[in-house]
C-alpha cells in the first residue's frame, strides 16, 4: 500500500543559518563537521542553529564570530538561496547568504578544519545532503566574483576605461 505524506512521521523543524564566505580569488569558505557531531567529516557552509528569538543575520553574525573568530556586518550578508531538506529525524530550513566582506582571518575556533576552495574542486569535498542543491547557486556567485575582480584589473591596467 502506497503511504500517504500524512502518514509520515512527523519531524520538527530546525532552522540553520549559514554563509558562504567567498574571497578576492572567488573561493569559498568550507568547514569540516568534527567528530563526535552527526555528519562528523562531511564538508559544509560555517554557520548554525537561530536560537528562539534571534534574528537568521543576528544568529549568522554570532556563529561566525564562535566558529571562525571573524566579524561580519549584517549589511554585508546577502541571501543567496536556502536548503529545504528532510532528514531522518528533522526538516532542514536553511537559508544560505554570500558574505564577501568580513574583519579577520577565519581560523577554526572549534579545532575544526577549514579551506578555501576553487570551483574546480568544489566537486571534491563530500558535504551533507541539504547542501547539494546549494552547489549550482554558490558556484555562480562565485564566478560572479572573478569576473568583477577581472573588471577592476582590466579597468586598472587600461587608464582610457576610466
Ligand atoms: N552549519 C551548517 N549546518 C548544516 C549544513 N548542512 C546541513 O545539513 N547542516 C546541518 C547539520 C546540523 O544538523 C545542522 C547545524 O546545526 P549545528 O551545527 O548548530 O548543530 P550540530 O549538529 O553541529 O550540534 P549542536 O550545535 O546541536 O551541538 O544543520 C551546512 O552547510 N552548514
Amino acid at each position: 500500500m502506497a503511504t500517504s505524506p500524512e502518514a509520515q512521521p512527523p519531524r520538527k523543524l530546525v532552522l540553520v543559518v549559514a554563509a558562504a564566505l567567498l574571497n578576492q580569488d572567488g573561493e569559498v569558505l568550507l568547514a569540516q563537521r568534527p567528530q563526535g557531531k552527526p555528519m562528523s567529516g562531511l564538508w559544509e557552509f560555517p554557520g548554525g542553529k537561530v536560537d528562539p528569538g534571534e534574528s537568521p543575520e543576528a544568529a549568522l553574525k554570532r556563529e561566525l564570530r564562535e566558529e571562525l573568530d571573524v566579524i561580519v556586518e549584517e549589511q554585508n550578508l546577502e541571501p543567496l538561496t536556502f536548503a529545504s531538506h528532510a532528514y531522518d529525524s528533522f526538516n532542514l530550513l536553511m537559508p544560505l547568504y554570500v558574505c564577501r566582506e568580513w574583519v579577520g582571518t577565519p581560523s577554526g575556533v572549534e579545532g575544526q578544519q577549514l579551506a578555501w576552495v576553487d570551483n574546480a574542486k568544489l566537486d571534491t569535498f563530500e558535504m551533507p545532503a541539504a547542501d547539494i542543491p546549494l552547489i549550482g547557486p554558490v558556484r555562480s556567485a562565485m564566478k560572479k566574483t572573478i569576473v568583477a575582480g577581472k573588471d577592476i584589473m582590466d579597468d586598472t591596467s587600461n587608464p582610457q576605461k576610466s
